[in-house]
């Protein structure tokens, strides 16, 4: 049996007549590193919670290495959590505090010595482990949080928004600091946050929540290149994938017609997955902000300036279309022309364009985005 596996059956939560959680499906393999995100409210910590016994199931099963652990108290399943308070033992050395699981396990004293050592060791907390909670860093807490975690050896380590109370310089560090743990410890892992850029830069897979049902899995280039709908594209991606609501006129061998307005009628390289259900019908056109140009595409757009943000690497710039209540968003490298206050005109290419039916859920384009078939980084 290899150990680290996870499955979620069909598995629900009610609060009262609230169902918050309303089956979720999901096999996650041994080693692989899963982020679960999605805006506030959107079920993450609960599902998390569900899986590590610390909130009932209403239904459905949770099998972590082939065992049902359904009615498991939290202790026996094999799981360790970290949170995003570090709720360390003030009084407590370090070493005392990462020992602590395996002091209530009753272990020896040469036991626990070994392994206390040895997550010190991988967490860099070696000098530290005489001082007191207190005289850490965050991230160093935060490193001891996980060092207790580190020594019960579990199957799934659990994370729920480990680096939220962290600054934004040190939230970075400890990603890379994590991504390196996770290789290291060839351990199965399963993170919450809200953080998109966590979610993009740690994930093997990232699940994507959206009111209690997963809203897509997949890595995080295809859920960047291939979102399945409407929720998936605005959610991933920063500055935000635009939106613009077009009108469907028909479809052919090459695509999927639509006007959008003020700018005349283009073909969409696009599948339809139902062809009656085009003309006439509300569609919605996605373009990334970094797939728009200010001197080529077929698609050209009046639009005025409003706010312009030099980045250095990048400028980002926000601006209204003229005549059509919207905002729209571009990305230029070096330095842009736009000026805030400034009319311009944005192009984009139909080729780069996603299209979203009017409920939301995507048709399938005919072209791939290159760089979705890099080799997978680990
Ligand atoms: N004990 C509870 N009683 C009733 N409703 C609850 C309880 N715990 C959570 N909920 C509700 O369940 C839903 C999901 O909550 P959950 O904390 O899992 O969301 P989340 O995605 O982790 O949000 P956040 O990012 O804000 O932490 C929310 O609507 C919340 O109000």
């Amino acid at each position: 049996m290899t150990v680290g596996q996870l499955k979620l059956d069909n598995v629900k939560k009610s609060y009262g007549d609230v169902e918050v959680i309303q089956g979720v499906s999901l096999d996650v393999k041994h080693g692989e590193f899963i982020v679960f995100v999605g805006p506030s409210g959107c079920g993450k910590s609960t599902l998390l919670r569900m899986i590590a016994g610390l909130e009932e199931i209403t239904a459905g099963d949770v099998v972590i290495d082939d065992k049902i652990v359904n009615t498991l108290p939290p202790v026996k399943r094999g799981i360790a959590m970290v949170f995003q308070s570090y709720a360390l033992y003030p009084h407590m050395s370090v070493y005392e505090n990462i020992a602590f699981p395996l002091r209530v396990e009753k272990k020896s004293n040469e036991e626990v010595d070994e392994k206390v050592r040895k997550a010190a060791e991988i967490l860099h907390l070696t000098p530290r482990l005489n001082h007191r909670p207190g005289e850490l860093s965050g991230g160093q807490r935060q490193r001891v949080a996980i060092g207790r975690a580190i020594v019960r050896e579990p199957s799934v380590f659990l994370f729920d928004e480990p680096l939220s109370n962290l600054d934004a310089a040190l939230r970075a560090t400890m990603r890379v600091e994590l991504t390196k743990l996770h290789h290291d410890l060839d351990a199965t892992m399963i993170y919450v946050t809200h953080d998109q850029v966590e979610a993009m830069t740690m994930a093997d897979r990232i699940v994507v929540l959206d009111g209690g049902n997963i809203a897509q899995v997949g890595t995080p280039l295809e859920l960047y290149h291939k979102p399945d709908n409407l929720f998936v594209a605005g959610f991933i991606g920063n500055p935000k994938m635009n939106f613009i609501e077009v009108t469907g006129k028909g479809s052919d061998k090459d695509g999927v017609r639509v006007e959008v307005p003020n700018a005349g009628e283009f073909t969409l390289p696009v599948t339809p997955h139902d062809e009656d259900k085009i003309a006439g019908q509300k569609l919605t056109l996605g373009i990334r902000p970094e797939h728009t140009h200010l001197s080529e595409g077929d698609i050209a757009l009046n639009m005025t300036a409003n706010v312009v943000e030099r980045l250095g690497i990048h400028t980002v710039g926000y601006a209204n279309r003229d005549g059509v209540d919207e905002v729209f968003c571009t990305v230029q490298s070096g330095s842009a022309p736009i000026k805030a206050g400034a009319p311009f005109q944005l192009r984009f290419n139909a080729k780069d364009c996603h299209l979203f039916d009017a409920d939301g859920k995507v048709y399938e384009r005919k072209i791939e985005f290159k760089d979705l078939s890099l080799p997978d980084m680990n």
